[in-house]
């Protein structure tokens, strides 16, 4: 007998929730005007609030999506956001009340898989979560820099709502092709680019090619912003351009996008934050030391709700089959034994050759961590050690796996 309960919540309890997602932040409530734009992006049924003597204490959200897996197959995704309980309420469970409420929800809703961003690394594990991408920062000293080569293409800014529009198109146009990659709800352009278009003045510029290959002939965008900084005059004018968002369909967008950004005069540093842990920047570079990478982090904490349906999504390479065992406290009907090979996935009574709970599963679904490097750092049961080397053929990507899109 627990001394609250969990509800899914009506379109009068979301501002209630958000204001009490965002104190746990230790952020004050919504202004009104920010409201009008934040209540969109809450959707009916995919909203939970556990209540205590009529009030409510926690709360859960999450957003429709879709995430593209190793092979090209698109599943349906929830991604996860908004997790809070009151500081008066915490570890008393009411976060793993939540958590169940909402797996089992977001099952029953035909997800396959969940996803989310964790504040702090030690709460998601026991609930199946699993760091499954990586994303890194980079700071470029743009003065030191000395790019090798000079766009091929034409970048152009574009202004007001006609560089959103263009953006939000390529964007549909160039997600889902990596795995990890993930679709966006139209809140999340409302939020992080509209609205921050006006409040942060973002900037958009969009890449042609000189050869136009599709309709319009855009083939990425970027977009950014400047900060001035402090005018230093023995340094000059340290201002920094940061890349929040770029995207390409081919690598010569990619290279005449960066150079459209290391080029914009009056710019003493160039960083990003949440890209590709394998994007070759300092390649451009005729000093790559120009380009550092501060941080590493993880990015996706991926969740198999449906894990028959989330392995047979995925393909594997060439290679001789392994059984797999599975563990799942939170959503049982998952636990069993799997036969994985190169032509597919098939639930099995046999024995299996490796155990691992849900979360370590997750960790390397989308390929980013080996079978051996988890048995290495004593997440996996191995109950036949060759079978080792055969997960990790089977599960093998060519590239690692990134999202790219924060929530
Ligand atoms: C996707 C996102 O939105 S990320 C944002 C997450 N929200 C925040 O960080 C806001 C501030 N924090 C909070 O609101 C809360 O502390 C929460 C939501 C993280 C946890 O809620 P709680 O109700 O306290 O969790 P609950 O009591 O169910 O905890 C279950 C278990 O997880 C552990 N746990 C929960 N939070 C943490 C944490 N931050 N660090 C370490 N362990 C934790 C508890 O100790 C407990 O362990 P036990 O079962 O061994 O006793």
């Amino acid at each position: 007998m627990t001394d609250h309960d969990v509800r899914v919540l009506d379109d009068s309890q979301f501002r209630t929730a958000h204001t009490l997602f965002r104190g746990t932040l230790h952020n004050a409530p919504a202004p009104d005007e920010q409201w009008k734009v934040v209540q969109e992006s809450y959707e009916p049924g995919r909203a939970l609030g556990a209540f205590a003597d009529g009030k409510m204490i926690g709360t859960v959200q999450s957003f429709p999506s879709r995430m593209a897996v190793p092979g090209g197959a698109v599943v349906q995704h929830g991604a996860v956001s908004r997790v809070g309980v009151r500081a008066d309420w915490t570890r008393r469970g009411v976060l793993s009340a939540l958590q169940r409420a909402q797996l089992r929800a977001m099952r029953s809703a035909g997800d396959v898989v969940a996803s989310l961003r964790a504040s702090e690394t030690m709460i998601y594990g026991r609930y199946g979560y699993g760091v499954a991408s990586r994303f890194r920062y980079l700071d470029i000293d743009r003065r030191r820099a000395a790019p090798r080569s000079r766009p091929v293409g034409r970048v152009r800014l574009v202004e007001g709502e006609a560089g959103e529009r263009i953006a939000r198109e390529l964007f549909d146009e160039l997600t889902l092709r990596r795995a990890g990659t993930i679709s966006r709800w139209p809140s999340w352009w409302t939020l992080n680019v509209r609205r921050a278009a006006v409040e942060q003045n973002l900037k958009i510029a969009v890449r042609s090619s000189s050869v136009p290959s599709g309709p319009s002939g855009d083939d990425g965008y970027v977009v950014f912003k400047v900060e001035p900084g402090e005018n230093d005059p023995r340094q000059g004018k340290q201002t920094r351009l940061s890349v929040l968002d770029l995207w390409a369909g081919n690598a010569e967008a990619w290279a005449d996008l960066w150079l459209f950004v290391l080029g914009v005069d009056l710019v003493g540093e160039v960083s990003a934050e949440g890209r590709p842990v394998d994007e070759p920047v300092q390649w451009l570079l005729g000093d790559p030391r120009a380009c550092r990478v501060p941080d590493e982090f993880d990015e996706t904490w991926l969740r198999l709700l449906d894990v028959p349906t989330a392995l047979t999504a995925r393909t594997y390479r060439e290679g001789e089959p392994v059984v797999l065992g599975v563990r799942d406290v939170y959503l049982p009907e998952n636990s069993g034994s799997y036969r994985v090979t190169a032509d597919g996935v098939t639930r099995v009574e046999d024995e299996p050759e490796l155990v691992v709970d849900v979360d370590v599963l997750a960790s390397a679904y989308l390929g980013d961590v080996s079978f051996s490097t988890l048995a290495a750092t004593r997440r996996l049961d191995v109950v036949e050690p060759d079978a080792l080397a055969r997960a990790d053929t089977l599960f093998a990507v060519a590239e690692v796996p990134w999202c790219g899109s924060y929530f």
